[in-house]
């Protein structure tokens, strides 16, 4: 197999075991939704608003807009269930990079809707809003796609929940943050004080949540609740201008890159160091070929290296599919615990209080490195034998 054969067999197969991850986390969630048919059924008698996904294929950056002005943006049943919809719809899209989470007319978002919560109010159908809203928050979290919460004017309640569901939160001068849960005798349940207590520690978010504290821009970007504040005038079309800006920062360079970046991040932050150092290494795996053979926009000096390497690798043999890859050892994502099956879990979390590389693992990683050592110092040597120049 050629190297550029090689580079699209990994691309098929980081491709294959994405879509996979996703069917899983579909899978996952169906489970635990279940059970819950019935509060579907009652999430959509509560009609109004609706969640608009607007995706900009040259930008890679989709548009995710709260949209129920008449209610301050308030989540309506079936917005719920819409913004389950696009989450989905994020999840498959192979050339994004990025969502900007923004809500509509001047305001982000004021939470449930007050309406629906009161039709709804006894604890198991409570309970069941809440796990339908903590699935498809948690799915909006681990996108591979960077995420920011644009704060304009209020999110309040449930809407500083959602704040907490992206990687970044940018705020315009006008915006507020406030989880006035307290005020109804309430906590989060859309899983917005776990988040928050990862985002600004427990001191910080006991203090936010206790004092239902209203949360300013420079009091955010004091905690480090808010990233960074946009200062400019207040049309919906410049504040998305301002935030698509900023991102641009972090997301030059293909899709593929920018997802794998985003993937490894997830499961840093979700899993035991065993398990994610575990992953990180198999999504390395599927983009190391492809890293030395695409045509990359790179700053100069990597362009160099890249090309130098290209050409070093049009000389070397065909790669051979690995026996691990034949024998279908796990993909990038699928040792993510929520990609497990139960028992496998429980085996592996054990395993992986020790050590992080069992020794056959350590074995093959010294003979591999070695290897590469030999082969790199002769091609090397020759690259630079006084015979080229
Ligand atoms: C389960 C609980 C929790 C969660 O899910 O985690 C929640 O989210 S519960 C909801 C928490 N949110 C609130 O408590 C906000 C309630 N609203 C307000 O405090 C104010 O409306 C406002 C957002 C501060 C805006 O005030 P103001 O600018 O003065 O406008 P109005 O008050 O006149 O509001 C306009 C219009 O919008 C309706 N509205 C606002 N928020 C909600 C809401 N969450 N649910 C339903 N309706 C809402 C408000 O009733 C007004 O409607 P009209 O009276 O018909 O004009």
């Amino acid at each position: 197999m050629s190297v550029c054969g090689a580079a699209r067999c990994c691309w098929i197969q980081s491709r294959s075991a994405v879509r996979r991850i996703l069917q899983q986390n579909r899978t996952v969630c169906s489970h635990t939704n279940g059970s819950a048919e019935s509060i579907r059924k009652k999430l959509q008698a509560f009609s109004g608003g609706s969640i608009d996904l607007q995706k900009q294929q040259d930008s890679g950056i989709a548009v995710l807009t709260v949209n129920n002005p008449a209610r301050m943006n308030a989540f309506s049943g079936s917005m719920m269930l819409e913004l389950e919809q696009r989450v989905c719809e994020l999840e498959t899209w192979t050339e994004g990079k990025a969502v900007i989470v923004q809500g509509a007319a001047g305001t982000f978002c004021s939470g449930s809707d007050l309406n629906a919560v009161r039709a709804i109010a006894n604890p198991h159908d409570g309970m069941k809003m809440c796990e339908f809203m903590q699935n498809t928050l948690t799915r909006l979290l681990r996108l591979p796609l960077i995420s920011v919460a644009l704060v304009e004017g209020r999110a309040l309640g449930g809407g500083a929940e959602l704040t907490t569901a992206c990687d970044f939160r940018l705020m315009m001068s006008d915006g507020v943050i406030q989880f006035v849960h307290k005020y109804m005798g309430l906590v989060p349940g859309w899983g917005g004080a776990a988040r928050l207590v990862r985002i600004v520690g427990s001191q910080t978010a006991l203090k936010l949540l206790s004092g239902a504290k209203k949360v300013d821009p420079d009091f955010g970007k004091q905690i480090g609740l808010v990233d960074e504040v946009l200062h400019c005038s207040s049309s919906e079309e410049n504040a998305l201008a301002h935030a698509e800006q900023w991102l641009t920062q972090f997301i030059k360079g293909p899709a593929p890159v920018i997802q794998a970046v985003k993937k490894v991040v997830v499961s840093g932050r979700e899993l035991p160091l065993g398990e994610a150092l575990q992953t990180e290494r198999s999504v390395f795996g599927t983009r190391v070929n492809v890293a030395l053979t695409g045509p990359w926009e790179l700053p100069a000096a990597h362009t160099v290296m890249a090309a130098g390497r290209r050409d070093k690798l049009r000389d070397l043999p065909p790669v051979e599919q690995s026996s691990s890859e034949r024998s279908g050892s796990p993909s990038p994502g699928d040792t993510l615990p929520w990609n497990l099956p139960k028992h496998q879990r429980v085996k592996r979390s054990k395993s992986a209080s020790g050590d992080v590389l069992d020794p056959a693992e350590r074995a093959v990683i010294r003979i591999a490195g070695l290897l590469s050592y030999l082969l790199i110092r002769s091609r090397t040597r020759s690259f630079f034998s006084p015979a080229d120049g």
